[in-house]
Parts: structure tokens; sequence; C-alpha cells
């Protein structure tokens, strides 16, 4: 216990935050260590593993009932200063939100939305043929669920973990084609495939230059090797990685209650 309380207090006093101790939260019992929330803060957080409890398919993610209510109530209390940053596409994330349309980033960093609501865009689609050859991977594995995106490609392998290697084989081989202009993700049970110009640390550094976000200490909440670009740009930025495992136990359940101490700010 001593140790995890040092991790909390050293990236409190990164932000010159006063550390609680373990006490003060009834939720610490399930062992929360992350820093006490500010408001001068810029808030990013990640969706699936972070806010919502990861499910069977993409489709069956259950939405908690107050989560859209504490976001509201947290960006009004960063004054804006909040975005959700996201592999899924950008409809994707408003059809689970709505009715929030909240700045941040879509597909791993692809698109970014501004503030005003604008979009910017990096990277190419992903060809067709490498859609066709996934949707063919699919028939020949079932439990392969395939998920065509904007500018990702995705082939989820939760439901069939026996076909990993055929999913994996196939997308180095198809991104061998197109050398340097692709990624291969390593994501929870799948495999996608992203432009490289697209990564978490788009969203944050574009709407760091801009209002409500400039000037704000960006804290960057996420669960997966995906988020590792959006952590490395908050701390470049002065601010502050907090990976699920380690400051919520590995539980989004833990995020959200943090993410109502947010709003109460
Ligand atoms: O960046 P995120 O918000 O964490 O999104 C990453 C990917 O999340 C989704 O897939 C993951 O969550 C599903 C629902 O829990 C789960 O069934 C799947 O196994 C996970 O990989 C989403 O489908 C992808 O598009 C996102 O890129």
């Amino acid at each position: 216990m001593a140790s995890r309380a040092r991790l909390r207090d050293s990236a409190s006093e990164h932000l010159g935050l006063e550390a609680e101790t373990m006490k003060d939260s009834p939720s610490s019992v399930r062992g929360i260590l992350a820093p006490a929330p500010a408001p001068n803060w810029a808030l990013f957080l990640d969706l699936d593993g972070t806010l919502l409890d990861i499910a069977a398919t993409p489709s069956s993610v259950v939405m908690p009932p107050t989560l859209v209510r504490d976001l509201q109530g947290a960006a009004r209390a960063l004054n804006g200063a909040l975005a959700i940053v996201s592999g899924r596409a950008l409809g994707e994330i408003d059809r689970l939100l709505y009715p929030l349309r909240l700045a941040g980033g879509s597909e791993h960093g692809a698109v970014v939305r501004l503030p005003d609501g604008t979009q910017d865009q990096t990277g190419a689609p992903v060809p067709p043929g490498w859609v066709q050859a996934f949707i063919e991977l699919q028939r020949a594995h079932p439990g392969v669920l395939i998920e065509v995106k904007p500018h990702n490609l995705v082939a989820h392998f939760r439901n069939a973990p026996a076909a990993e290697t055929h999913v994996r084989r196939l997308a180095e081989e198809l991104l061998a084609r197109e050398p340097g202009a692709f990624e291969l993700l390593e994501a929870k049970m799948a495999i996608e495939i992203r432009p490289s110009a697209a990564t978490k640390a788009r969203p944050v550094y574009r709407l760091m230059e801009l209002a409500p976000f400039a000037g704000r200490y960006p804290v960057f909440v996420g669960d997966d090797v995906t988020d590792e670009d959006g952590f490395a740009a908050a701390r470049a930025h002065g601010g502050l990685a907090l990976d699920v495992a380690t400051y919520f136990g590995g539980q989004p359940r833990d995020v959200r209650d943090w993410l109502k101490r947010v709003a109460d700010l």
C-alpha cells in the first residue's frame, strides 16, 4: 500500500495538487489512486475499457445510466476543456454519448473534432480491396467480427480467439502492399489497421492550441496500448497520464466514480 500511495502522491505533486488520503474517498476501498481533480485541467478520456466496460462485441457495450450526465457536468466544471479520444468512429461516439457532441479524437486520432465543431482529418481511407479481404477472412473464421470505419479497419477475434494468427497474418500481408502508409494496432482482442499519420497524440496537440484547452494541464486517462501516444502528448505538455490499471485498479466503474468528482468541482 505504501508504494501505491507514493505513486498517487508523486502524480499529485507533479501538478501541484494536494495529496489525498485513501480514507477521503468512499471509492478508495476499491483502490482509486488517481489524484484529486483540479479546475485548471484539460481532460482527455478514452472510451472503451476506460469509461465503458469491455463487452463481447463493439455494439453490445452497456451505457452506464449517469455517464452522459457526469460527462456534461465535468465538461461544465472544466469550462468545456473535456475531450473524448477513442478508436471508435465519430458517429459511433456521438450515438453512444447522445445528446453530447464533445470535442476530441476518433479513429485513434484520424479525425479531430475541434471545440467549434469542425473536423480536422488526416490519412487516407483503407483501400476497399482490404475491406473485402477482411470480409473473406470473416467468412472463413466464424466468430471473427469485421468493423469498417472511414479510416480504420478492425478484425475482432474476442469470440474466435483461435483465429488471431490468421487475422494478424492477413493484416501484415496487406500492410506490406502500402509500406509506410498504414500501421497495425494491437487492440484488445482485435487487430486494427490505421493510417500512420493518425495517433491519439494528434487530438491532444491540436486541442491544446485552442480555447478552452490552451493554458490548462492536460490529463489523459486510458487503458490500452493505443492510448500511449495520448499519454506521451499529455506529459509533453506538462500534464499527467493516468492509466486505468495503475490508477483505477483496471476498473472503468472507478474511472466513472472519479469523473463524478470532476463534475463536482
Ligand atoms: O480507444 P477506445 O475508445 O478504447 O476504442 C478502442 C476500440 O474499442 C472497441 O473495441 C474494443 O471494445 C469492444 C467493446 O467492449 C470489444 O468488444 C473489443 O474486443 C475491443 O477491442 C471498438 O470496437 C474499436 O473500434 C475501437 O478502436
